[in-house]
């Protein structure tokens, strides 16, 4: 206690701090005893007698004020408690300084530790199983020196230096304690308490030991801790004492302080002079001197206020518009970025959109490409691709296929970029492909048809052709090879006809060098022919009227082309039936000849001597495999050459006589003449080889107006006698003049005949 007295004599503040457990004798410490007194009466001794020691040496007189209170537990919270007056409330300021509290001038030793005493008495304690007279509250008495300076006209008392003697509450347990109630409540306010001072200190060293760690404000916590901030804070000098209990079972106790409080030590004070003054201005509020000082504070602080403030406002406008100038930068940046972009992303939709032209030129030149080709197709009669030689069907068949497929996908190729480049085009794509699904399955059925012919036709050509006419075909056939040459150099249309040399019509098929070029360049037409169509309709950018109007035609030729092949095979049937029915009838026995060939007995039957099979048979053979026909099914490869002979001529008859039911007549009488007549020959198996289909129209002109029409017509009236053969002579110049006067007629193409 003598460095801080001695401080304190020097004008310095300082605080003495007892600390330890309940029963461990802090008060005992601080106040003692009359016999032993404590550390207060010392203090009080040694203060007076310095002050006396000063006065003697001619040093300035000093004033001493004593005041003495404690912090006690009031309910849930703190109050002070003025010891040494009645006042009922004391408030604690935020300078650290109680309002109200009263401090008693001391002049002597003997006076303050009166004044002490009768503190003392006031002291809230009670009796705890640890201490009989436990104390309650924390107990702080504080000295206050003044300076005494006396000039001529007042005196002014200059304020000096404080020490503060605290003596806490030790901490208490409450197994050790046994409190209960409101003892237990002031326990707890005690414990608390001496835990916050226990923190202040803490958060103290810890800031010393690191400046960048900032001081805790722990001491708001506490009453105590509020008042005794500038100390906590170590502003101002502060010494500790421990106290202990010496007992074994207080070792945990001592323990634990000893080693809370040991870092304690490394805490060290600064600014202690600067702050005495203050705290002793606040405290008396009576100093001129301070109070002088205090004004000028006040007066001098205005001018740096106003210079600041307009620095501040100069600073927060010129950092508005640093601010404002980034912003606008950063929009002209982004909008710049934008521009640059906008224009390359201009630029590639340019690109796209030439090239698009020029997608769209290259397909209109191909568009017209298609059109010229079937402008050219068009050209020819569809029923020459019908009746073009069977032989070759297969084959043809799958070419037209590919090459209907091919069309389709380019047609379907054209209509997707041209959806691309016109949106438009897309919902009449969706319409197209529809329709181009159909014309697919009306193509698909006529390729179907055209294989079942020419698989008839196929048994026709491997077997012996026994239902050829008498006359000598090869002289014949070559006479028409000739013809179909021309025609066929001239690109006019050509019908498959050629005349007897009875003067009969004949539907005799085609002679050429080379048919399959011919029937594979015809029957490959027929898929481009109708792509073309479809191309047409699709790619075109006509009006929806004009191309519901090129969808119908289409279709219309389609169904043309179908309805002439079922025709073709109905007339089949009927021209089978009548024929067979009269080479039964008739009893002719080459009529039955080919029956009998193809039934396996065609080397053993060209005997005439040998039996002829019975009409029963064939007749019944006949009418089987002609409603097997009918019924759609293949007929075995043993039974249908015999019909499929008789058949071919009456087919490609039919495939040009369909439109005109006069014509179709007498294509199908001169037939069943025609095979009336027929007998077997030597080089049946020769001729029927050679058999190729020509167009029946161009044949039919060519026999009727040639020669060999007169020579046919002698020919029939020199075999024929009387009445026969002048009969005979006149149905042939009547039928010689209807098929020139329809064959010049010129038929219109196939499909407009329906019409
Ligand atoms: N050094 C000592 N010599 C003689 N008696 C002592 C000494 N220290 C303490 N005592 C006695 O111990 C008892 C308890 O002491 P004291 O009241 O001072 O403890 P305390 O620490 O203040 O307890 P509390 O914190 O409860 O107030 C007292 O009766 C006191 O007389």
């Amino acid at each position: 206690m003598n460095p801080l007295v001695d401080e304190f004599l020097g004008g310095k503040s300082g605080l003495l701090v007892a600390m330890g457990p309940t029963g461990s004798g802090k008060t005992h410490t601080v106040f003692g005893t009359a016999r032993n007194p404590g550390l207060v009466p010392l203090t009080l001794q040694k203060i007076f007698t310095a002050a006396d020691e000063s006065e003697g040496g001619n040093q300035s007189p000093r004033l001493f004020y004593l005041s003495m209170f404690e912090i006690l537990c009031e309910g849930k919270g703190e109050r002070i408690l003025d010891l040494l007056s009645d006042a009922a409330e004391l408030v604690l300021q935020q300078s650290a300084t109680i309002k109200g509290l009263k401090e008693v001038a001391i002049s002597s030793a003997m006076d303050a530790e009166s004044l002490v005493s009768r503190g003392m008495l006031k002291r809230s304690t009670a009796a705890t199983d640890a201490n009989s007279e436990s104390s309650r509250s924390q107990c702080i008495i504080t000295i206050r020196a003044v300076h005494k300076t006396v000039d001529q006209q007042s005196e002014h008392q200059i304020s000096g230096s404080v020490l503060t003697i605290a003596d806490l509450a030790g901490a208490e347990r409450k197994k050790n304690t046994g409190n209960k109630g409101s003892r237990l409540l002031e326990s707890n306010f005690i414990n608390n308490t001496s835990m916050v001072f226990g923190l202040c200190l803490r958060a103290l060293l810890d800031h010393q030991k690191n400046q960048k760690k900032t001081l805790e404000k722990h001491f708001k916590n506490s009453m105590l801790t509020r008042y005794l901030k500038d100390y906590l804070e170590g502003r101002k000098k502060m010494t500790l004492i421990l106290n202990v209990k010496p007992g074994e079972d207080d070792y945990a106790d001592t323990s634990y302080l000893l080693r809370q409080a040991s870092p304690y030590m490394k805490i060290r004070y600064t600014s202690l002079d600067e702050s005495s003054d203050l705290v002793s201005q606040k405290r008396t509020n009576v100093s001129l001197v301070c109070q002088e000082n205090k004004k000028k504070r006040k007066v001098n602080k205005p001018e740096p206020e106003v210079v600041t403030a307009e620095e501040k406002e100069l600073q927060r406008v010129s950092r508005s518009e640093q601010i404002m100038k980034n912003l606008f930068n950063a929009l002209w940046t982004v909008s710049k970025q934008k521009i640059s972009e906008s224009e390359v992303a201009a630029k590639s939709m340019r690109e796209l959109l030439k090239d698009k032209d020029i997608e769209i030129l290259e397909l209109k030149k191909e568009l017209d490409d298609l059109k010229s080709r079937w402008s050219h197709v068009k050209q020819n009669d569809a029923a020459s691709i019908a009746i073009s030689s069977v032989s070759q069907t297969d084959l043809a068949s799958d070419a037209a296929l590919d090459n209907f497929h091919l069309s389709t996908e380019l047609v379907q190729k054209i209509s997707e970029e041209c959806t691309y480049s016109d949106p438009e085009m897309s919902s009449a794509y969706c319409d197209m492909t529809e329709k181009s699904a159909d014309c697919d399955t009306s193509v698909a059925n006529l390729i179907d048809e055209q294989e079942l012919s020419s698989r008839y036709l196929k048994k026709e050509a491997c077997t012996p052709d026994v239902t050829e006419p008498k006359c000598d075909l090869k002289k014949e056939n070559t006479e028409i090879m000739g013809q179909v040459g021309n025609k066929e150099s001239d690109g006019s249309e050509s019908s498959e006809q050629t005349s007897a040399p009875d003067g009969g019509v004949t539907h005799a098929p085609s002679h050429l060098d080379d048919p399959s070029e011919l029937s594979y360049t015809e029957l490959r037409i027929v898929p481009c022919n109708l792509s073309a169509q479809f191309t047409d309709i699709q790619v075109s950018d006509k009006a929806p009227m004009e191309q519901s109007k090129e969808e119908l035609s289409s279709n219309t030729e389609v169904e043309s082309i179908q309805h002439d092949v079922d025709i073709k095979e109905m007339k089949q049937h009927d021209y089978q039936s009548s024929s067979q029915q009269l080479n039964c009838d008739a009893g002719d026995v080459s009529s039955n000849q080919p029956f009998l060939e193809l039934q396996g007995m065609g080397a053993a039957h060209q005997n005439p001597d040998e039996p002829v099979p019975e009409p029963e048979i064939c007749e019944h053979t006949v009418k089987e495999a002609a409603a097997e026909h009918a019924h759609g099914r293949h007929l075995p490869d043993e039974g249908l050459p015999q019909t499929k002979a008789s058949i071919a001529p009456t087919k490609d008859c039919q495939a040009e006589g369909t439109a005109d039911d006069q014509k179709e007549n007498i294509c199908q009488e001169e037939a069943n003449e025609d095979i009336c007549a027929s007998k077997p020959r030597e080089n049946t198996k020769k001729t029927s080889s050679r058999r190729r289909l020509l167009p029946v129209a161009s044949m039919m002109l060519k026999e009727f107006t040639g020669p060999a029409i007169d020579a046919a017509d002698t020919k029939r009236a020199m075999d024929g006698g009387g009445a026969k053969t002048l009969s005979g002579e006149q149905v042939a110049a009547g039928r010689s003049d209807a098929l020139i006067r329809l064959l010049k007629a010129k038929s219109p193409p196939m499909r407009h005949r329906r019409g």
